[in-house]
C-alpha cells in the first residue's frame, strides 16, 4: 500500500505541473480542435487537482483495502472446504441447481466480501468527493459522467433503458416460469419478484449458465460448449491462440512477444490475485497485457475474447499522443471488447472452430440460439444500468451510509425484477461484493457498450456483405468489416465519440434499434410463451421472504 500511495502522489505531482503549465495557455481559444482536446485533457486531471495528499494517499488506500478484502474473500463449506470467488464459488453458482447449496454460497460471498467493506467504502467515497471538487466538479458520479461529453447523458441512457425494458419483461416472464418448474412455484413471492441466487450467475448479471433449465425446444440443437471444449482438450493457451485467431481474420495484427512473455493468464498458486480480468496497455506501443485467473469454460473462452478486444483497441491507438490513447468514451472500449463475441458466438462460428458439427438451419434451433444469447444480452441491461444509479446516488448524497443497502435492493427489485432470498440489513452491503465497486470501475460504460455493440455488428455486418439475419452473421477472416472497425479503433479519444461512432454506423447517435431488432424473432415466441403469465413485477421488494 505505501508504494501505491507513492507512486499515486507522484502521478499526481506531475499532472498538477502539466496542467499549470497548459493553463498558461488561452486554449479555450485555439483554432486547430485537435490541439484544443489535447490541451483540454492536459488540465482535467481528476482528483489530482487536489491540494490536500491526504486525500489522495486515502483513495489509494482505501482502494488498495477493499480490492484486498475482495480479492481474499472465501466462503467455508463443510462439503466442500474453503472456497474464493474463483475458481470455487464460481463453479458451484454456474452448476449447481440445489436451492440451498445455491443460497449458502451467495449468502456466504457477500457476508466475506461486502459486509467487510461499508464502513471504508464511506470513507472512500468521501475522500474522492473532496478531492473531485477541487476539478470543478458537484460529486465524482458528475466527474465519470463527463468522460462522455453528452450534456444530456443521463437521459440518454435512461431513454434507452426504457426502450429495451418491454424486451427484458418479457424475458423476465418465460425464464421466472421455468424456474418456478424447476425450484417449486412456493420459492417465488408473490410480488412477481425472482430470488436473485437462482440465476447460474453471483450477481444475477448474465443468465445464459442457467440455459439449459430454459430451453424452448430441447429436441432441436442447442451445444454445451464447455463440454466441447474439455473434450477437445482445449488448454488456457489455445484459448487465447483461438481469440488471437479471430481479430487477425479480420486483419487486426497479432499479439506482440511481450503480451506472451508478460501476461498473467492463470491464477498463481503463491499469492492472492485480484481475479477479476482486465487488461492493461504500458504505453510503449509494445508491452500490452492481460491479467485472467483463465479457467477452460464457455464463459472464460468469452472472457478472454472481451480482454483480448480490449488489446487491439490498444494496438490500434498506439500511434496516437498518450493523452489519445483511450476509448471514444470508456463504454466504446467495452463494446470493443465485446464486439467480435456477437460473432464467435453463432452456430456458423462454432462449426468454423469445430466446436459444433452440423449447423442447423430450422426454425427451433433459432429460437434455441436467441434466446441463450439473450440470457447474457439482454438479462444484462437493468444490471448494467442500474450499478452507476445507485453509485450516482451516493456520490450525490441522495444515498447515505444508513441506507446504502436498502437503495441498492430498491434499484435490484424495481429494475432486475429480482429479490434476496433471505433477509437483508444495513448490516450488509452487497454492492461491495461485485468487483466494480471496490475496484471503484464504473459501470455505466457496460450498459453502453451494450446497445453500441449491435449498431456496430448491424454496420459492420452490412459491410461484410451479409445476408443472413444479424444474429447469424459472423464477420470471422472478413477484412472489410475489420478495416471499417479499425478505421473506429484509430481514432482512440481524439475525437468526440460521436465521430467515432460516424465512422462505422453512419449515425452520430446511440440507438437501441439494432439490438431490438437483433431479437425480434425471439421476442414474438417469448410472446406466445407468456400469454397466460403476468408479465412484470411490483416495483418494491416483497416484504416477506420464502423459507426453504
Ligand atoms: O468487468 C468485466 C470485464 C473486465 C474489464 O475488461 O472490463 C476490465 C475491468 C477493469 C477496469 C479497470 C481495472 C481493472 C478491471 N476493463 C479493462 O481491463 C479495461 C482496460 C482498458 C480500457 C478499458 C477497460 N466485465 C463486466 C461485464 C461484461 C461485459 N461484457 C461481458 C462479457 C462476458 C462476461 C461479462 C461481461 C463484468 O464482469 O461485470
Ligand atoms: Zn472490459
Amino acid at each position: 500500500v505505501h508504494m501505491t500511495t507513492n507512486s499515486t502522489l507522484q502521478m499526481a505531482e506531475f499532472d498538477k505541473e502539466a496542467a499549470k503549465n497548459a493553463s498558461t495557455f488561452a486554449h479555450d481559444g485555439f483554432g486547430n480542435a485537435t490541439l484544443k482536446r489535447l490541451f483540454k485533457k492536459i488540465v482535467n486531471i481528476g482528483f489530482a487537482a487536489t491540494n490536500d495528499s491526504e486525500q489522495l494517499k486515502a483513495i489509494s488506500n482505501l482502494e488498495a483495502d477493499l480490492t484486498g478484502i475482495y480479492s481474499k474473500g472465501k466462503v467455508c463449506l463443510e462439503s466442500k472446504g474453503c472456497l474464493q470467488l474463483e475458481p470455487g464459488l464460481t463453479d458451484i453458482i454456474t452448476n449447481s441447481r440445489s436451492y440451498e447449496e445455491l443460497l449458502a454460497v451467495w449468502k456466504g460471498w457477500r457476508d466475506a466480501s461486502g459486509k467487510l467493506m461499508r464502513t471504508k467504502y464511506t470513507d472512500f467515497v468521501k475522500a474522492m468527493n473532496a478531492a473531485i471538487k477541487f476539478s470543478g466538479f458537484n460529486d465524482t458520479g458528475e466527474y465519470w459522467r463527463s468522460w462522455y461529453e453528452t450534456p444530456t447523458f443521463e437521459q440518454d441512457v435512461r431513454t434507452l433503458f426504457e426502450e429495451l425494458e418491454p424486451l427484458y419483461v418479457e424475458l423476465h416472464a418465460y425464464v421466472r416460469k421455468r424456474l418456478k418448474e424447476k425450484y417449486g412455484k412456493d420459492m417465488f413471492p408473490e410480488t412477481g419478484h425472482i430470488p436473485a441466487h437462482l440465476f447460474g450467475n453471483m450477481w444475477a448479471q448474465q443468465w445464459s449458465n442457467i440455459y439449459d433449465l430454459l430451453v424452448p425446444f430441447p429436441g432441436a440443437s442447442s451445444v454445451d460448449i464447455t463440454a466441447k471444449m474439455k473434450e477437445q482438450n482445449y488448454n488456457v493457451t489455445h484459448m487465447y491462440r483461438v481469440a488471437e485467431d479471430f481479430f487477425m481474420s479480420i486483419g487486426m495484427e497479432k499479439m506482440t512477444d511481450a503480451f506472451w512473455q508478460n501476461s498473467m493468464l492463470v491464477k498463481p498458486t503463491d499469492r492472492d490475485v485480484v481475479c477479476h480480468a482486465s487488461a492493461w496497455d504500458f504505453y510503449d506501443e509494445n508491452d500490452f497485457r492481460i491479467k485472467q485467473c483463465t479457467s477452460v469454460t464457455e464463459d472464460q473462452l468469452l472472457t478472454v475474447h472481451h480482454e483480448m478486444g480490449h488489446i487491439v483497441y490498444f494496438q490500434n491507438y498506439r500511434h496516437q499522443p498518450r493523452l489519445f490513447r483511450g476509448g471514444a468514451n470508456p463504454g466504446f472500449h467495452e463494446g470493443m471488447a465485446d464486439i467480435v463475441s456477437l460473432s464467435f458466438q453463432t452456430p456458423e462460428h462454432m462449426k468454423v472452430i469445430g466446436l459444433l458439427d452440423e449447423v442447423p438451419q430450422d426454425s427451433d434451433s433459432d429460437i434455441n440460439f436467441l434466446l441463450k444469447m439473450a440470457l447474457d444480452k439482454v438479462a444484462f441491461l437493468p444490471f448494467g444500468y442500474l450499478i452507476d444509479q445507485w453509485r450516482w446516488s451516493v456520490f450525490r448524497g441522495d444515498t447515505n451510509s444508513s441506507n446504502y443497502n436498502q437503495h441498492w435492493w430498491d434499484l435490484r427489485c424495481r429494475f432486475q425484477g429480482i429479490s434476496s432470498p433471505v433477509k437483508r440489513t444495513e448490516e450488509d452491503f452487497d454492492p461491495g461484493a461485485k468487483y466494480h465497486i471496490p475496484g471503484n470501475t464504473p459501470y455505466i460504460r457496460y450498459f453502453v457498450s451494450f446497445v453500441v455493440q449491435f449498431q456496430w455488428h448491424e454496420a459492420l455486418c452490412r459491410e461484410a456483405g451479409n445476408t443472413r439475419p444479424l444474429h447469424r452473421c459472423d464477420i470471422y477472416n472478413n477484412t472489410n468489416a475489420g478495416n471499417k472497425l479499425r478505421e473506429m479503433l484509430r481514432m482512440g479519444s481524439s475525437k468526440p465519440w460521436q465521430d467515432a461512432m460516424e465512422a462505422i454506423t453512419g449515425q452520430r447517435t446511440m440507438s437501441a434499434k439494432p439490438l431490438v431488432n437483433y431479437f425480434d424473432p425471439l421476442l414474438k415466441w417469448l410472446k406466445e410463451q407468456n400469454k397466460e403469465e403476468n408479465t412484470g413485477w411490483s416495483a418494491s421488494c416483497p416484504s416477506s421472504i420464502p423459507t426453504p
